[in-house]
Parts: C-alpha cells; sequence; structure tokens
C-alpha cells in the first residue's frame, strides 16, 4: 500500500461486459503538497498471450481477427494480426493460455515458459498481460482452432516464416504491441535464426 495515496471515492460509470470506474483520490506529492485527483480505470480482467514457434522451419504461428477498437481508430479492415491471446478466468495464466491455444490455433501444447509480465496501457486499463513462448511441432495439431463459436470469435490462424513476421513489424502489417514484444523477445534471445540479409 502507498501512503501517499489516499482513495475517497470510487464511482461505476459502466459494468456491462467489463467496468469502467471512476476513482476520486488524494495524492501526496513529492514536495509534500496532497492534491485530489480524478482517475477512470477500465478493468477487464488480466491475460495471457504465446508465441508459438517451430525452430525447425523457422515459423511461428499468429491469428487474425477483427478488433473492433482498431477500427474504429484508424485499422481500415479492422483486421488486426495478433499472437494467441486470452483473458485469465478462474485458471492460472499457465492453464490458461494452454486452453486459450488449443481454442484458437489448434495445436495442443504441454511445455510453455513464461518470459515476463506488462501492463499494457497502464494510464487507462488495469490488465496485467503474461507473455509466454512455446515450442510446437506439426505434430501438436489436433484441430482447425479458430476461437469458441459461442463468442463469435472467427479466427484465422496463419504460420509465418520468423523473418517474414520481423519484416511485418517494421512495414505496419504487425501493430499489436504483445505480438511485437514477443516477436523480438524471440529474436533477442535467438529463439529462432534469422537470415542475415544480402
Ligand atoms: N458480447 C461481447 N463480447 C465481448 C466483448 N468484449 C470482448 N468480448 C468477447 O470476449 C472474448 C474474449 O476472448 P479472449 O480470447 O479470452 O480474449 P482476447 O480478446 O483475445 O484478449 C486478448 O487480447 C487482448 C487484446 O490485445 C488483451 O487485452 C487480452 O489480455 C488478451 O491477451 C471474445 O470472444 C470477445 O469477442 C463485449 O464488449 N461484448
Ligand atoms: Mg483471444
Amino acid at each position: 500500500m502507498n501512503p501517499n495515496v489516499h482513495v475517497i471515492a470510487e464511482e461505476v460509470l459502466s459494468d456491462n461486459w467489463y467496468t469502467l470506474k471512476k476513482i476520486t483520490f488524494d495524492y501526496r506529492r513529492a514536495d509534500g503538497v496532497v492534491e485530489r485527483q480524478a482517475r477512470e480505470a477500465y478493468d477487464r480482467g488480466n491475460g495471457a498471450v504465446i508465441l508459438l514457434y517451430n525452430p525447425t522451419t523457422q515459423r511461428v504461428i499468429l491469428t487474425r481477427q477483427f478488433r473492433m477498437p482498431t477500427y474504429l481508430n484508424g485499422n481500415a479492415t479492422g483486421m488486426l494480426i495478433e499472437a494467441c491471446a486470452g483473458l485469465l478466468d478462474e485458471d492460472d495464466a499457465e492453464a490458461c493460455i494452454k486452453r486459450e491455444t488449443e481454442e484458437e490455433t489448434g495445436y495442443k501444447i504441454q511445455e510453455v515458459r513464461k518470459v515476463f509480465e506488462a501492463y499494457m496501457s497502464p494510464g487507462s486499463v488495469t490488465e496485467i498481460l503474461h507473455f509466454f513462448v512455446a515450442e510446437y511441432t506439426p505434430t501438436m495439431k489436433t484441430s482447425e482452432g479458430g476461437g469458441h463459436h459461442d463468442e463469435q470469435e472467427n479466427i484465422e490462424v496463419l504460420e509465418v516464416p520468423f523473418a517474414e513476421a520481423l519484416e511485418m513489424i517494421r512495414d505496419g502489417r504487425i501493430k499489436d504491441a504483445k505480438t511485437i514484444l514477443l516477436l523480438q523477445y524471440a529474436q533477442l534471445h535467438e529463439l529462432l535464426k534469422v537470415p542475415v540479409a544480402a
């Protein structure tokens, strides 16, 4: 607990699919002056994301789906290429990401490795995201994937050469922060080889 923060009031502004609150609080600045502030916070729970990579074929598994908030903000088709991800429910992050991987991509994976956690939009969204990587092989593909039919997910599964995925960051075809973080993690830690450009 932070002794410089004293919450005065919490008001629920919206409680539909997720929850938007307005928090009024007193904040003691470094110079000792106490200021009253208000901040809105959107709580949609926490999430997990995973990069599936195959060191033999030098490929990664990504997904493509429609994301309305991006459609509202400059993404002409609303389609977004992302690493497989999902919101946590009662399960822990590792169990959640294994289940989500099977639902969305059709790969049934046993071994995952957690690499870091990050707040993705700390000024407005409460969510912390758990980042994973895992190796996949063609034999792990047990179904088509595509996401939950009940949840109208319509997720397309893409298998992309790693070098091309990195190129897609540079040319703007990949514009999702969690996906960029994981692809750059893979590059930094040499999970896959990137051919040296001629
Ligand atoms: N009806 C309705 N459904 C919603 C709404 N918001 C989300 N959903 C549905 O709730 C489900 C959530 O699917 P998940 O796969 O669990 O989550 P995600 O949306 O892929 O979230 C992942 O990506 C986010 C964006 O990068 C991350 O923020 C999140 O942590 C996670 O990694 C999806 O079927 C989505 O359509 C809503 O307002 N109304
Ligand atoms: Mg998802």
